[in-house]
């Protein structure tokens, strides 16, 4: 290992900032607004302590769990994100290459830049399917039900998402968003930079539905067998909301700060979100997970895993 080889992260981070376009770059690890709970979402993980108790036999450590009933290596999930190949040509596929040779759960984005088809015989791996829901609900059926067909084992429901945040760094940079193979002729994928302010912004204006309601988790489960997680839950009552609907999964989620500001740390409400489930259903987390120690102190609060975006 040369002395510039990253060991964390935030190393990651720094290397991705050089070598990516700006506009890129900064859709990637931009926040919404002021950019407080990007920063808190981290922060919150550094206030917490962990009393270490000694002469515990350390010599063999297993870390593998399952999620769903699903065997995993750890309680390291992959979060869904989207874009993948305005970072790595590959996109997607190689995302999943590497979650396959971890051994560990891949959420693909609804918005990935390579289809279902191609991640899915792309490599072995168990993979769940994050889906956002359109006003055309015939193109998000369609999707789910190519997953399913396509061996995904469970939907992912990001329901934090009915608009899309104001990401300023993309307001400023004019950001256009890629072509989506998955949904051509289904939808004009045509993504043209815009006189003014994010072409994304006005792609989901257009495009997502912003009625989504506690109502569509039973249209959802009308139109697929699979489990279904909620991912974006910060409340106790929404946990409980949740329950129930019926779903399968929790994540506590503030979509990586970038949709509405001022939302709590995630961590910071994790304890509140499983008090309220109760081990019913598993609980998992995402935000600001950035090493070990966070994931550790995630599970300690009673996460079941944690998502790494
Ligand atoms: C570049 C980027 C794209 C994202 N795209 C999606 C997406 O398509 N669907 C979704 O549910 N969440 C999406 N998220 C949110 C992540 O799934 C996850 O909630 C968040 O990134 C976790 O916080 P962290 O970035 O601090 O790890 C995205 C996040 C990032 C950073
Ligand atoms: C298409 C976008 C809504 C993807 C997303 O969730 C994000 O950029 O955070």
């Amino acid at each position: 290992m040369g002395s510039d080889d990253p060991v964390n992260v935030n190393q990651f981070q720094q290397l991705a900032k050089q070598l990516l376009p700006k506009m890129y770059y900064d859709f990637f690890a931009g926040g919404a607004e002021d950019e407080h709970t990007l920063k808190d979402n981290i922060k919150a993980f550094s206030r917490i302590m962990i009393l270490p108790r000694v002469l515990v036999d350390v010599s063999r450590i297993d870390m593998s769990t399952t999620i769903l009933g699903f065997e995993t290596s750890s309680p390291i999930m992959v979060a869904p994100t989207s874009y993948h190949q305005l970072a790595h040509p590959q996109g997607e596929v190689a995302t999943a290459r590497a979650a396959s040779a971890c051994n560990t759960i891949m959420v693909m984005s609804y918005s990935s830049t390579r289809t279902i088809e191609e991640v899915a015989s792309s490599c072995d791996g168990v993979r769940f399917f994050q889906v956002y829901v359109y006003k055309r609900r015939d193109i998000t059926a369609h999707l789910v039900q190519r997953a399913e067909r396509n061996g995904f084992k469970a939907i992912v429901l990001t329901a934090d998402t009915p608009r899309l945040g104001r990401r300023e760094a993309d307001i400023r940079n004019r950001m256009i968003r890629p072509h989506l193979k998955n949904f051509e002729g289904l939808i004009s994928t045509k993504a043209d930079s815009l006189a003014r302010g994010s072409n994304l912004q006005a792609f989901v204006a257009d495009t997502f539905d912003a009625s989504l309601s506690w109502k569509d988790i039973e249209w959802l489960r009308s139109i697929t067998k699979l489990p279904i997680l909620i991912k974006g839950v910060l409340t106790g009552e929404d946990a409980m909301r949740s329950l129930e609907a019926g779903v399968d999964g929790i994540i506590v989620s503030n979509h990586g700060a970038r949709q509405l500001d001022y939302t709590p740390a995630t961590i910071s409400v994790l304890e509140e979100v499983v008090r309220a489930v109760g081990f019913k259903v598993p609980v998992l987390l995402d935000g600001g997970v950035r090493r070990g120690t966070d994931v550790f102190k995630a599970i300690a609060l009673g996460a079941r895993a944690v998502l790494v975006s």
